[in-house]
């Protein structure tokens, strides 16, 4: 069995893909798995870190407003574009797939869709409620579309069929026991929180987010806080923690540019406070963690909210958004539920009824069929 995946840009479309390679491989330990991403990008370190291979094309999205930077920007996608069937033709000689898997970003395009074109048998896979652009496309033109919820099929006009499946969860973190990732942390009687802006970091977050540290350093000795700041955060956030008089390092707090390891830390933690993508809410949910959503506005039909409003709704998250969001609103949201470790626990149980935790495997079959034809 001969499989590639493409997904990229953000985590939030590349975790997946490797998500259902591992579930490929469970199932399938001699099944040749490949990625198709971008070169230089984040695909590059994280499916590299999984030790599969990674066929590099050059893909970019056009930007739709017309000021100088964006023109020469789009010139550079549509070289891109010309230049892909060229790529895309050696790569699916050289790979020689039975089955192409998408899971959304812009370079999961060119290659689903020149798969489909030589009647290799191809699939995406949605995270979302409402579906990003490329899979908006190539649901029209592949054998089988896999959705996380069924909201997201009025958006699509799938040439094939249409399955709701879930997202697909890294097993490491579907697997991932709290105690033993506490004792890793030292974390035994203390509060955990554990914040991120999404897989590219969020400056808002990162503000508020020093700001509660300041607060909690002071005022809440039991309170240990883990923080990813993002690739370009660092500079800005340490000056935020300076200016409320936190100096790096400091005991009880641990700040990276990226946890690379995401499993153990959702684990550990009682409180995450995190943006609203999609699959940063399925693993909160598979975790069973109380959480504190500041969905990004900056994203199609304001889809984080709604991501978002599904977790409010079980009483398992608290919304700030971002346009009511201060530091002294995040203290506030910490602080109650700091001081009520019941609610904590009964967000965490509210969370855990909304996991989809056989997700990988529903998607499995569906792919196992598709070959099966
Ligand atoms: C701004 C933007 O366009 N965001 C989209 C992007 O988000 P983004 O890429 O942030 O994706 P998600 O929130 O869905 O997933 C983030 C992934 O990165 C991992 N992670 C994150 C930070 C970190 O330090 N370490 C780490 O491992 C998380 O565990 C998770 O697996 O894709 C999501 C899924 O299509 C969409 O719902 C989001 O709206």
């Amino acid at each position: 069995m001969r499989v590639l995946l493409a997904g990229g840009g953000t985590a939030g479309h590349i975790n997946p893909a490797i998500a259902i390679a591992n579930t490929i491989k469970k199932h399938h330990p001699d099944a040749e798995i490949a990625f198709v991403g971008n070169k230089g990008s984040m695909e590059e370190r994280l499916v590299g870190r999984e030790g599969y291979p990674l066929y590099t094309m050059k893909v970019l999205g056009f930007r739709r407003s017309f000021s100088p930077g964006n023109i020469a920007h789009n010139l550079q996608a549509l070289g891109c574009l010309v230049a892909s069937p060229g790529r895309c033709k050696a790569i699916l000689k050289d790979f020689a797939p039975d089955l192409v898997v998408g899971t959304g970003g812009y370079v999961a395009g060119p290659i689903l869709q020149a798969a489909a074109k030589r009647g290799i048998k191809t699939a995406i896979h949605e995270q979302n409620a409402f579906p990003g652009i490329t899979n908006k496309l190539l649901a029209k033109e592949v054998d089988k579309v896999l959705l996380a919820v069924p909201e997201a099929q009025r958006f699509l006009q799938p040439k094939g069929d249409c399955v709701v499946t879930g997202n697909p969860i890294r097993e490491s973190v579907l697997l991932a026991m709290p105690k033993e990732s506490r004792a890793h942390y030292q974390l035994e009687g203390k509060i955990c929180i554990l914040s991120f802006g999404g897989s590219l970091g969020a400056r808002p977050l990162n503000e508020v987010v020093a700001d509660l540290m300041a607060y909690t350093q002071k005022h809440c000795p039991n309170v240990c806080h883990i923080h990813a700041y993002g690739g370009s955060g660092r500079d800005a956030f340490v000056a935020r923690l300076r200016a409320g008089g936190v100096e790096l390092p400091r005991a009880g707090l641990d700040c990276r540019e990226y946890i690379e390891d995401m499993d153990r830390c959702l684990a550990a933690a009682d409180i995450v406070i995190s943006r609203a993508g999609a699959i940063t809410l399925s693993e909160i949910e598979a975790a069973g963690k109380a959480a504190i959503l500041i969905p990004s506005p900056y994203v199609a039909e304001n889809h984080q909210f709604k991501n978002a409003q599904v977790l409010e709704r079980a009483g398992a998250a608290a919304i700030i958004e971002e346009k009511d969001l201060t530091g002294p609103a995040l203290i506030a949201k910490v602080r109650s539920l700091i001081e009520h470790p019941e609610t904590i626990e009964a967000w965490g149980r509210a969370s855990s009824k909304l996991a989809i935790v056989d997700a990988n495997e529903r998607i499995y079959r569906e792919l196992a069929e598709l070959l099966a034809r």
